[in-house]
């Protein structure tokens, strides 16, 4: 049986790639967009129900504003969700742990290999290495039509490391400095955002000591990572009971 999979925000940066990795490695269904555009060929969709009903699998990469509908929606019609839209808050990941109680879900900040691997690196080394002694610090670097920062890859790789010092992450983070800001605290999770020209994303991870530092740095220099990586997701995610996942289930870390 061929694979359907469906693309919300098919006319997007990331959208074009999505189909295109859709297509060959599977069916393509079509999409939905705000605007009616997308890749010449693929059928357009109303809304996001039209679509799942002609879908085996949903990938969603739109915006934040769009997540508690389409949880919704994706419940109602059963439709295995690969999430990967950025920039979401508390009411938008509870709607998305309600929906996984129906229907397979994985959501990531980053469908790169390398980047899930710098993030169980990022646990590790926050276990390992004192915060008192090594701070640290988290550089982001994306395009300048990014609507959201810290970048959603930043704030796992903040969370992976707060989680291996056994801190919630909203307790430590300290995010863009500016002014007199006094000297930096022990045990801070700092962050700080570049957005310019066609950068697709770069993030860095520094644990800088008095006498040593290290560093943990991922360039994605082609969206088609994001979308090779989020269609593979989607092909397992397919097969899976209801429930939310994660970059490390489907790569087995
Ligand atoms: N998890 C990952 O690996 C990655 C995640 N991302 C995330 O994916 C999302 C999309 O990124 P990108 O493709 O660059 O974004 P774009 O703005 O280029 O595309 C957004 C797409 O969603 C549609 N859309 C639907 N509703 C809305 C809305 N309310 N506001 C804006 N767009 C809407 C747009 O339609 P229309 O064109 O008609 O406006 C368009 O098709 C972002 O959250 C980004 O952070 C990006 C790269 C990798
Ligand atoms: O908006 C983007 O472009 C990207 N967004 C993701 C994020 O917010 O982490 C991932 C990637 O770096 C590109």
């Amino acid at each position: 049986m061929t694979i359907r999979i469906g693309i919300a925000g098919i006319s997007g940066r990331m959208g074009i790639y999505l189909a295109e990795e859709a297509a060959a490695a599977a069916s393509l269904s079509g999409g939905t967009s705000r605007s009616g555009h997308g890749p010449e060929g693929a059928p357009h969709f109303s809304d996001i129900t039209a679509l799942a009903r002609e879908s085996d699998v949903v990938i969603d990469f739109t915006h934040a504003s769009t997540v508690r509908e389409h949880a919704a929606a994706l419940a109602a019609t059963e439709t295995p969700w690969v999430l990967g839209t950025t920039g979401y808050g508390e009411a938008e990941q509870k709607a998305i742990e309600d929906a996984a109680k129906t229907i397979p879900i994985i959501a990531s900040p980053n469908f790169c290999t390398g980047v899930n691997l710098l993030l169980l690196l990022a646990e590790k080394l926050g276990h390992a290495l004192p915060p008192h002694q090594y701070d640290a610090e988290i550089l982001e670097m994306h395009h300048r039509q990014k609507v959201d920062a810290p970048s959603g890859t930043a704030l796992a790789i903040g969370r992976a490391v707060a989680q291996g010092r056994g801190v919630k992450l909203e307790d430590v983070i300290v995010s863009g400095r500016d002014g007199h800001t006094g000297p930096r605290k022990d045990g801070e999770i700092g962050f700080a955002t570049l957005r310019g020209g066609q950068i697709i994303g770069s993030h860095s991870l520094l644990f800088t000591a008095g006498d040593e530092q290290i560093s943990l740095t991922h360039h994605a220099f082609d969206r088609r990572v994001f979308a090779s990586g989020a269609v593979r997701a989607a092909l397992w995610l397919h097969a899976q009971p209801a429930g939310l996942y994660a970059m490390r289930d489907f790569l087995r870390l």
